[in-house]
């Protein structure tokens, strides 16, 4: 095997996330769009998907972390696996996410090492890697959605509450503004908790935030800690910068 140095011309990455499925369409190295779409019920064949091959046949790179989902692609033509094991970061251990481990690769290779990565998607995460690319660890709670859905399905009167716009009273004197302080200040006390212990170790790291909470939790990051927000680098392409460097340099049979 030998390692090409170099993208497809034009080709596809899909996410996998555990909320729905991300996709970029790529031009050589430039992520030229992204955009979302629902979780399958069938393989992409059995829902006539085969024009993403016939009218356009470019290469379909997958990361995924939900396993049914990726059986759904087992058949399709031209899609290729990324996986942990060609993860070019040290200490790795088996389990870990690839979406978390694309998104600290991804970010730091664009923005410097050490960084760490926060992915405020279904799960919220903490991934950190250190200068010499070594996976230092991480950490993991349900996101803010999830906790927002968590506490009205598994209590009998407590409502399902939308994310306010901005950080609510802490000390609240109604049911729904109640239920987003406790998440939202949390969340944030405890973002800030993970952010100090990490810059102590590595006090010149990046930081970046991803996912799809990342601007409303950003918004209540800056009116709490605004010098902790001033750290955090807005990186929503940090998965798919991830992928790239990995499809440019895969594997090929020599
Ligand atoms: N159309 C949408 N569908 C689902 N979630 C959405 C949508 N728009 C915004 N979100 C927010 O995005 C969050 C999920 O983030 P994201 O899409 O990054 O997660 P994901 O697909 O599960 O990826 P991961 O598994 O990596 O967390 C949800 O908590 C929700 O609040
Ligand atoms: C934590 C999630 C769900 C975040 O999408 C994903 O990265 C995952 O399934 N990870 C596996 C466990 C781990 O990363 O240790
Ligand atoms: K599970």
């Amino acid at each position: 095997m030998m390692k090409l140095r170099s993208h497809p011309r034009n080709w596809l990455g899909l996410m996998i996330g555990n909320s729905r499925l991300h996709w970029g369409k790529f031009q050589g190295e430039t992520l030229v769009e992204t955009w979302e779409t629902q979780h399958l019920n069938q393989s992409p064949l059995e829902m006539g998907w085969s024009w993403l091959n016939q009218i356009s046949p470019v290469p379909l790179f997958i990361a995924s972390v939900v396993p049914e989902q990726m059986q759904l692609w087992q058949n399709y033509p031209k899609a290729e696996i990324i996986t942990l094991e060609q993860l070019p970061l040290g200490g790795l251990y088996p389990t870990l996410g690839i979406d978390r481990g694309l998104a600290v690769l991804g970010a730091g290779n664009q923005l410097g090492f050490p960084m760490l990565v926060i992915d405020a998607g279904t799960a919220l995460t903490l991934t950190g890697v250190n200068q010499n690319r070594q996976l230092i660890g991480g950490a993991i709670l349900p996101g803010l959605g999830l906790q927002f859905s968590c506490v009205a399905n598994r209590t009998a009167t407590l409502p399902q509450v939308a994310f306010p716009e901005s950080l609510p009273q802490r000390w609240s004197l109604n049911t729904s503004e109640a239920i987003a302080s406790g998440i939202i200040y949390s969340i944030i006390a405890g973002l800030r908790e993970f952010i100090a212990a990490w810059c102590q170790e590595l006090p010149h790291s990046k930081i970046s935030i991803t996912g799809g909470d990342r601007i409303p939790l950003m918004t209540y990051l800056n009116s709490q800690y605004p010098e902790i927000a001033g750290l955090i680098l807005d990186t929503p392409e940090a998965i798919f910068w991830g992928m790239s460097a990995m499809v440019r340099d895969r594997n090929v049979p020599s």
